[in-house]
């Protein structure tokens, strides 16, 4: 039996979503159903699709609650091929403006929206040219696997991040190499990781620091949806490579340039730890209805 969606569609730096509300959660896509939605060709395209869903009517929302009685809506996250992913950093911005447009949340002067997402409960703040987000705590997780690429000449050393969802990022020497890539095929990593990788290349500007703000330049292979214009999580974790690599006199905010646009990166000390913070803008494009079967 066929069904009409009604959805938005949004943007951040060009990583492009449907969003849709299921206050209730009780109309989960099948991921045959988002896969078509994504196709750009026969249904709405997109990156991923975001279902937005009262925290307490979903298993994974009930644990976002127990951390934080805040987090009323739960962003639902699906890669274009259908899988599901922990984190998305675009994302969360989009779907922040999308909670405030429905009128689902309220964002004061000063204060923040508490997200349930996979990998816990993100905050999210106003700033001058869109949102920020506190991805919270990250860690080196996933090695330092070979990673070959259509149009590299060799493997290249990775270097596994994990920001809710899992990264690898790989330096390359300037940005011909960065240029040359071709990313409409699948980097192959070895070993390869048991739930996949977002694969980001990374070069740095020059200079790398300009008034003690640390500047890449960025492209990205993303698990589930490949090449695409922005990722928020990849950028967090290109810009915390290259501190990783540049060593202690590296700085903390980190401007990371994608084909899409500019995202802000910024690491901080807070009481449970190092976080880091995504910031950039958010844009809902257009409302519509897709008929699915
Ligand atoms: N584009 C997103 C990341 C989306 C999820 C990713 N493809 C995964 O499978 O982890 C971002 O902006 O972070």
């Amino acid at each position: 039996m066929s069904f009409d969606l009604r959805f938005t569609k949004g943007q951040g730096t060009g990583n492009d979503f449907v969003l849709f509300s299921d206050a209730e959660g009780e109309n989960e896509l099948t991921p045959t159903q988002i896969a078509a939605v994504c196709d750009r060709r026969f249904g709405v395209g997109a990156d991923g699709v975001i279902r937005a869903v009262r925290s307490a009517n979903l298993d994974a929302g009930a644990s976002a609650l127990a951390e934080d009685p805040q987090a009323a809506w739960f962003m639902d996250y699906w890669n274009a091929d259908g899988t599901v992913s922990e984190m998305c950093g675009n994302g969360i911005r989009v779907f922040a403006k999308y909670l405030l447009d429905q009128g689902f949340a309220e964002l004061h002067a000063g204060a923040s929206i508490a997200i349930g997402t996979r990998a816990g409960v993100r905050r999210v703040t106003r700033t001058k040219g869109g949102f920020e987000a506190d991805l919270g705590r990250w860690r080196l997780a996933g090695g330092e696997p070979l990673v070959r690429a259509k149009q590299l000449p060799v493997a290249r050393p990775g270097l596994g991040i994990d920001v809710g969802n899992p990264h690898v990022v790989v330096a390359l020497a300037d940005d011909e190499e960065l240029d040359g890539l071709d990313l409409a095929y699948q980097p192959i990593l070895d070993p390869v990781p048991q739930a996949g990788a977002n694969v980001e290349f990374v070069v740095p500007a020059d200079p790398l620091v300009e008034e003690g703000v640390g500047r890449i330049r960025m492209r990205v292979h993303e698990r589930g949806s490949g090449e695409t214009l922005s990722c928020g999580t990849g950028a967090v974790a290109s810009a915390l490579a290259v501190r990783h690599w540049a060593g202690a006199s590296a700085p903390s905010d980190w401007r990371v340039q994608v084909p899409g646009g500019v995202l802000g990166v910024r690491m901080f000390a807070a009481d449970d730890g190092e976080h880091v913070a995504l910031s950039g803008p958010a844009e809902l494009v257009f409302d519509g209805v897709l008929t699915l079967a």
